[in-house]
């Protein structure tokens, strides 16, 4: 039996064009007689007008040639069906009728299947030996099953060569990131919450040269498995792990700012980084102070929050500021910052992780500014952020930028009365709440936060969602440090885009 036969009775393919955005299905559905039909389902091939649609390239997870040896040229194609708000994974082979253009100039496909994943790929394929960090504790313990059911087979038909690595206590992801060789990964993903990420790249911190060389190469990135999943929304743009995971691999690499937050003096000065926030006030202790709510499910949250209102509780504070940008010039500073090319990727160099700040038991500099005291002596609302996305819904900074070398502080305090104060927390799911009067917004290069509360009891301050002891924190941006993946090179859309 020649091997044109074997693939006529075992492989049935149908017959494609090339298109621009799309594989296109050639009339075939209807006509009795057609050689080809595909082998394993395609959506729908009930009627004629839905064969139109095709596979689009953005939905293609990976293309095989399975006919080397014939003049078949048919090839394998796996990818991602949408069904309502659900992702099927699908397999077809196709025989490709025509040829296109590559998508860039420059780029010789010397095969059809070059040029389907150059069209598949357009930022280049950045998953190829990935190391999956995943906490099983995360979402409270369905991480392994998100992962299991809606991440893997994607990687996997992806052709993502996988090392797996399951947390085994607080604190393990940091150890495994400090001990880790650059050189064996191309990229991290952590399947988690926040949490994990955090302690990833505070366990590069760790490394002798203070992770230069690892966050030089490697690739952080997160698919949302966990309870507070802002890294992941605010790359990706979904809570579903199955469409974040497809996102990610399209996604282009790009630099990311990161926060230095030093606390103590002396012996005790420790510096930890941070991608995701800070938060002191009504909000940190509504999320950490109603851990013994969690049966109650998010509306703890909420609940917590306005708690805090209606209590008036103050957490009064000195705050000394390096200004990037206020609130009068925002949108103009959004806009002019928007894009920034940093596709050069150059490697850091160990000034990139140095802060010059001065200690934390000398004078802040005289270019940076003191909060007025009619705020800070009365503070309910203290929140500094790098990402547009804390939570689903929730975009507390909607003018964050990915490498723009500042990030976005959000404050308010009680003189706003109760009313407004509700009603300005109630934007935050537009992101508009930063527009507001009684909210003081901007973009700021390092800060010095003292707090001066009577007693900690029942108080907290969050770093990335973990906790850290209430005490003088100054925090630096680091520009551009951590190798991250954005949709095209910039977060999602927020109020601000
Ligand atoms: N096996 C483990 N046992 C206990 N804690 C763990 C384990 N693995 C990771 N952790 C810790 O869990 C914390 C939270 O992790 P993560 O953010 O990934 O999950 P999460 O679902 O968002 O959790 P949470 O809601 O508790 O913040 C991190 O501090 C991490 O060190």
């Amino acid at each position: 039996m020649s091997m044109e036969t074997l693939l006529h009775d075992e492989i049935q393919a149908v017959d494609v064009n090339l298109e621009e955005d799309e594989i296109e299905f050639i009339d075939q559905i209807g006509t009795e007689h057609k050689s080809y039909s595909i082998a394993e389902c395609l959506p729908c091939f009930n009627s004629r007008t839905e064969l139109k649609t095709g596979i689009p390239y953005k939905n293609i997870l990976w293309c095989e040639g399975i006919d080397e040896v014939s003049s078949l040229d048919v090839l394998s194609i796996a990818y991602l069906h949408a069904v309502k708000n659900d992702f099927q994974l699908k397999k077809i082979y196709i025989r490709v009728k025509n040829k296109i253009t590559p998508p860039k100039s420059g780029i010789t496909t010397s095969s059809t299947k070059e040029l389907i994943l150059s069209k598949a790929y357009p930022h280049g394929i950045t998953a190829r030996s990935v190391l999956i960090l995943i906490n099983p504790m995360g979402g409270k313990g369905h991480a392994l099953e998100i992962y299991r059911t809606k991440i893997l087979p994607v990687l996997e038909a992806a052709q993502v060569n996988i090392t797996y690595k399951a947390t085994e206590y607080h604190g393990h992801a940091k150890d495994i990131a400090r001990d880790l060789d650059p050189n064996l990964y191309d990229m991290i993903i952590c399947c988690s919450g926040d949490g994990i990420p955090h302690q990833v790249i505070n366990g590069f911190y760790e490394k002798p040269d203070k992770g230069v060389k690892a966050f030089s190469k490697v690739i952080i990135t997160h698919l949302p498995c966990g309870s507070g999943n802002g890294f992941s929304l605010s790359t990706h743009g979904t809570s579903d792990a199955t469409h974040a995971t497809l996102l990610m691999l399209k996604a282009k690499k790009t630099r990311l700012d990161l926060m230095a937050v030093t606390q103590g003096v002396g012996d005790k000065e420790k510096t930890s980084l941070s991608f995701l926030s800070q938060c002191f006030g009504i909000i940190a202790d509504a999320d950490i102070g109603t851990e013994h709510l969690r049966w109650m499910g998010p509306i703890r949250f909420d609940l917590g929050v306005l708690y805090g209102i209606l209590k008036r509780v103050e957490y009064p504070c000195d705050l000394y500021v390096k200004y990037v940008s206020k609130k009068d010039n925002l949108e103009e500073y959004y806009s002019n910052n928007y894009y920034r090319d940093d596709s050069q990727m150059a490697d850091l160099s160990a000034q990139d992780l140095e802060t010059f700040s001065p200690k934390l038991d000398q004078p802040p500099p005289s270019d940076w500014e003191r909060f007025s005291s009619d705020v800070t002596s009365k503070l309910n609302v203290f929140y500094v952020g790098k990402m547009p996305y804390i939570s689903k819904d929730v975009q507390f900074f909607p003018a964050a930028l990915p490498n723009d070398g500042s990030m976005d502080m959000i404050i308010s305090d009680t003189s706003a009365s109760i009313t407004e104060t509700i009603s300005s927390l109630s934007l935050i799911e537009k992101g508009t709440h930063v527009l507001q009067d009684n909210i003081h917004h901007s973009k700021i290069s390092s800060y010095r936060l003292i707090p001066k509360l009577k007693s900690t009891d029942g108080h907290f301050l969050s770093v990335d969602g973990e906790l850290f002891p209430i005490e003088p924190l100054q925090v630096d941006i680091l520009p551009g440090v951590m190798i991250s993946l954005l949709q095209d090179g910039s977060f999602v859309s927020t109020s601000f885009t």
